[in-house]
């Protein structure tokens, strides 16, 4: 399926109808990767969340291939990550009682009998590869490193065509994130994956096709690379 993004005349509202966020034209193709950054309050969290189709307040358009996220439903939505969005939020949103396979494997519950199988294989093998005991213990006890490793095998254990990551490597140490910028990056670009991230991380910038600056609820002219 043909995933390509455009994003037309779209704005986020607050609740009071105050625009968080402008958008007048911006597009991607399938397999880019872009960057997001900016100022601290700029908007760039918002974007990202619209992009998920999980702002209630938008007009416009925002278009994955044929599905437009701002006139679909919310249970049209929801279907819709479910099966092309890997989200991997700032806050985690773990279940503290699970253990990390337990949530990495959480899509197994809302997807066919016939995908179980391989969503659990999947997210095993990344939390191998990013060195997160897969069921030993429940997240509860995890160090916010270890909780932000298994928010991302969750967020890819779908084998979703979509990736929006808000700070992937936020609570990182420098060996850490960059390990798993490689994985991000190398998944990505192995299987033609889409990832839109918002960060202030330069190591995870410059691997980036695109840098976008968010600047006062907008988005900037780009920049190549950094
Ligand atoms: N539901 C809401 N109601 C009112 N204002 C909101 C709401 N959600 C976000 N905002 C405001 O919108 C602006 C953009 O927020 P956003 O989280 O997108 O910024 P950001 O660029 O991601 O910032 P940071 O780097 O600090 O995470 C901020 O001023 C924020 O306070």
């Amino acid at each position: 399926m043909n995933l390509a993004l455009q994003v037309d005349d779209l704005r986020v509202r607050a609740p009071g109808g105050r625009v968080l966020l402008s958008c007048d034209h911006f597009e991607a193709t399938p397999g880019a990767t872009i960057g997001l950054r900016g100022p601290s309050g700029a908007g760039k969290s918002t974007f990202l969340y619209a992009l998920a189709g999980l702002h209630p307040a938008m007009t416009g358009h925002i278009r994955w291939g044929a599905a437009d996220l701002v006139q679909l439903n919310d249970a049209a939505r929801a279907a819709f990550r479910r099966s092309h969005v890997g989200l991997i939020f700032q806050d985690f949103l773990l279940f503290e009682e699970l253990s990390a396979l337990g949530n990495a494997s959480l899509a197994t519950a809302f997807n066919p009998a016939e995908k179980r199988r391989s969503i659990t294989d999947t997210a095993r093998d990344f939390l191998k590869s990013l060195k997160v005991p897969a069921e030993a213990r429940t997240v509860d006890s995890f160090s916010g490193g270890e909780r932000q490793r298994t928010a991302i095998a969750r967020a890819l254990a779908h084998d979703p065509a979509i990736i929006l990551a808000d700070e992937p490597t936020a609570s990182l140490d420098r060996r850490t994130a960059d390990a798993l910028i490689e994985d991000l990056i190398s998944l990505t670009r192995a299987r033609n994956k889409t990832l839109i991230a918002v960060s202030h991380d330069q190591h995870l910038l410059d691997r980036m096709d695109r840098v976008i600056e968010v600047t006062d609820g907008h988005l900037q002219t780009e920049a190549a690379g950094a």
